[in-house]
């Protein structure tokens, strides 16, 4: 696979890294597995993976050794001692498994502040522990599926995609849902020739920007089952799904599809493509969670800054209990960490 090199960005109106890579995580849902994760990531890569937890410290673990800091910049040499935190006070005490109506306004403004530390150039990414969706909804009202249309708000209403990755199976899957969080039934409506363009522009953009790959090979998944049959399973491959595919082909870029969802992740069929583009949520996720779901990172294409999370939720039926796995977010973390280097450099990580 070819490479490219790029140079040095940063989007207008957002200031260059000063903090030298560090990462700002973002709490999230502190009932859950976040800040437990957070604390056995530093205790595992300490100030070999900088990182900042921005969040109440009240949360963390008993016993969990923590550094405060005023700024990103100050996490490697706090790293040495504890887990570096940015205090963000929330009203009320973390409950395992039962989220807090009063806590959710500061999940939410958490955040808010990280994407504003980054405008400013405080930190070099951001790596968010996850969030309860519906939590944040019936505590706080918040209008957003998930992060990733929040912060394609916060980031000024960018278009975007979600990618999840995972570089620990081989050959590597990263795949695009098209349509997120959407119920099953809407996804042929919501699936439209403009949104389907769109998405695959930005993640043949981000394989480029991000993963420099200078020709990103993609595949795309047919909506229905063996991608319609020539049009015995469905229309939509044969109305406008294969002449969308046929265009952009056209302008040269390698698209494959669209392929019959359900021959496409197997190992010779992924060692095709860099990318898979699906129609909907579980088509692409279902795969990637199945064959790792310890190491897939979910990241957002299309920010002006760089963001990861861990490909897993709040995970509730474990908050607490000291048995959650950290390595998701040691993944989320380096890969942020690595994504945020080539974008300041112009070079692959
Ligand atoms: N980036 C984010 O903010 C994400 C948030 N979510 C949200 O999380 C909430 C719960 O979602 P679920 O579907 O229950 O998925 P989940 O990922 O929280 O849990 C699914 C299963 O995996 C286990 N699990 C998850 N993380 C684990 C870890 N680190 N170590 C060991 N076991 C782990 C859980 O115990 C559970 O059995 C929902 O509100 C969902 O929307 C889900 C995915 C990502
Ligand atoms: N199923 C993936 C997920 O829920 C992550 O959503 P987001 O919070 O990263 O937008």
């Amino acid at each position: 696979m070819s490479r490219v090199s790029l140079s040095p960005d940063a989007a207008p109106g957002w200031a260059p890294d000063r903090s030298n890579g560090v990462v700002l995580v973002s709490c999230g849902e502190p009932a859950g597995v976040g800040p437990e994760i957070a604390a056995k990531a530093w205790a595992a890569r300490g100030a070999d993976l900088p990182f900042v937890y921005l969040g109440d410290p009240a949360h963390l673990p008993a016993g969990t050794p923590f550094v405060r800091v005023s700024e990103p910049a100050e996490a490697p040499q706090a790293a040495r001692h504890g887990l570096p935190v940015l205090p963000h006070p929330f009203p009320d005490p973390a409950e395992p498994g039962r989220p807090s109506a009063a806590n959710a306004t500061e999940v939410i403004a958490v955040i808010a502040r990280a994407v504003d530390l980054i405008r400013q150039g405080a930190a070099g990414a951001l790596c968010t522990a996850p969030i309860h969706k519906h939590a944040l909804q019936s505590g706080a009202g918040f209008a957003f599926p998930g992060h990733t249309e929040y912060l394609a708000h916060l980031a000024g209403d960018v278009p975007v995609v979600m990618m999840l990755a995972s570089s620990c199976v081989a050959p590597g899957l990263r795949v695009v849902p098209a349509t997120i969080h959407i119920a099953l039934s809407e996804v042929p409506r919501a699936l439209t020739p403009a949104l389907l363009e769109q998405v695959i522009r930005i993640t043949h953009a981000g394989l480029r920007r991000d993963f420099a790959l200078a020709a990103p090979r993609l595949a795309l998944a047919g909506l229905n089952p063996h991608a319609g049959e020539d049009g015995a399973m469905g229309p939509e491959e044969i109305a406008w799904i294969a002449p969308l595919a046929g265009k952009l082909r056209a302008e040269g870029m390698d698209l494959a599809g669209p392929l019959p969802p359900d021959t496409m992740f197997h190992p010779a069929a992924r060692a095709r493509y860099d990318a898979a583009i699906c129609a909907y949520h579980d088509q692409a996720l279902i795969p990637i969670k199945t064959l790792d779901f310890a190491g897939g990172v979910n990241l957002t294409l299309g920010l002006p800054f760089v963001r990861t999370s861990p490909d897993h939720g709040t995970a509730f039926n474990i908050a607490g209990r000291g048995i959650a796995d950290p390595a998701s977010m040691l993944a989320a973390l380096e890969m942020a960490r690595d994504l945020a280097r080539r974008r300041a450099t112009g070079r692959a990580a």
